[in-house]
């Protein structure tokens, strides 16, 4: 399971040979939707407690967005999180012992490297190895290594085997996903995800000006068409109104990053949300220390870790120490 502390340090030298791999670069250029067709519940993947693993790493902004979801809705009983703290050259995801969390093998499969159990566990699958991974034990398949996908089979696939009052449909219009949402927010996922959730990535790896001056400036006029939603009626203080909804789930791992690492380190430079953007920044800390969400935004923000990945994934060995605070107190 995943422990809550966020101040922590990891070794050294766990990141160091993030960009020889060409990981981040080579991981925007591929990232296959569909890959695992089956979801949960089915007749293959049925919603039972302690079967299925959820495969994260603290820095990543989309394992963070399942783990957000995992804690939000309480899942800590029934489905467990398995942690990876290091990327090895030709090896990927792995194992390393150091660090917060402190595995030497995967816990279950008792396996150094993520590629060991994708061998297994997706034989046929041909793509990059990734996480977030939804592995189920009983049958040692992976389910989904998609954020998207796995947030959603959280969001309401476990619900028989939650107290009444966690599941969806006790939520009515204060659900996660509200039936009566659920167009808007698919939109709102679709231009988030690649105006600035992926945005700030292919702006970060661009490998010409035009290409990054492209993404610079549909990622900031992304984030302006979000600040303007949220001072529409029905859209604060969260994106689809007085609930979180998925929607908040899926873009806040890219703007509690945003100020710390996206601005200095993937050059996306032209404004701050802290300083720019009253209303996504009201909207970020609200999420981050507002006690309604259990903490569930804060305490799957690893700071330290983010700072130092990235760092080594822009190819630098000095990890910057601001902006402070990571995220402005709700009370300034
Ligand atoms: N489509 C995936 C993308 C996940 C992703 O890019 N994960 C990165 C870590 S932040 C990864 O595992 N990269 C490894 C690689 O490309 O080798 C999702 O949204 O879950």
């Amino acid at each position: 399971m995943v422990a809550a502390p966020l101040a922590l340090m990891t070794s050294p030298n766990t990141f160091q040979p993030l960009i020889a791999d060409k990981f981040f670069t080579n991981s925007i250029l591929s990232r296959p939707p569909g890959a695992f067709p089956e979801r949960i519940p089915s007749q293959t993947f049925p919603a039972e407690a302690d079967r299925y693993l959820l495969y994260i790493y603290p820095g990543c902004p989309w394992a963070q967005r399942a783990n957000i979801t995992h804690k939000l809705k309480g899942l800590q009983d029934v489905i467990q999180v398995v942690v990876l703290d290091s990327l090895e050259p030709g090896k990927g995801w792995c194992f390393s012992g150091e660090g917060q969390f402190g595995h030497r093998r995967c816990p279950v499969f008792g396996c150094k490297y993520l590629k060991e159990i994708y061998e297994f566990a997706a034989p046929s699958y041909d793509c990059r190895i990734m996480i977030p991974a939804l592995l189920d034990k009983q049958t040692k398949r992976i389910v989904s290594n998609s954020s998207g996908e796995i947030t959603r089979m959280f969001i309401s696939a476990f619900d028989d085997l939650l107290p009444l009052a966690r599941r969806e449909s006790s939520k009515g219009s204060g659900g996660l996903l509200p039936a009566q949402l659920l167009a808007q927010i698919d939109d709102f996922n679709a231009f988030a995800y690649d105006s600035i959730n992926n945005g700030a990535y292919k702006t970060g790896f661009s490998s010409c000006q035009k290409s990054y001056t492209e993404n610079v400036t549909r990622l900031f006029d992304g984030l302006d068409r979000v600040e303007a939603l949220l001072s529409q009626p029905g859209h604060s203080p969260y994106l689809f109104g007085s609930h979180v909804t998925e929607a908040d789930i899926r873009l806040f791992p890219a703007i509690v990053r945003f100020d710390v690492v996206y601005h200095t380190l993937f050059k996306c430079n032209l404004k701050m949300i802290r300083y720019d953007y009253p209303r996504i920044h009201a909207w970020l800390r609200r999420l981050y220390w507002d006690e309604s969400t259990s903490h569930a935004f804060k305490d799957t923000t690893y700071m330290q870790i983010i700072r130092e990945g990235y760092t080594r994934a822009a190819g630098e060995t000095i990890v910057p120490i601001g902006p402070l605070p990571d995220v402005v107190p709700l009370s300034p």
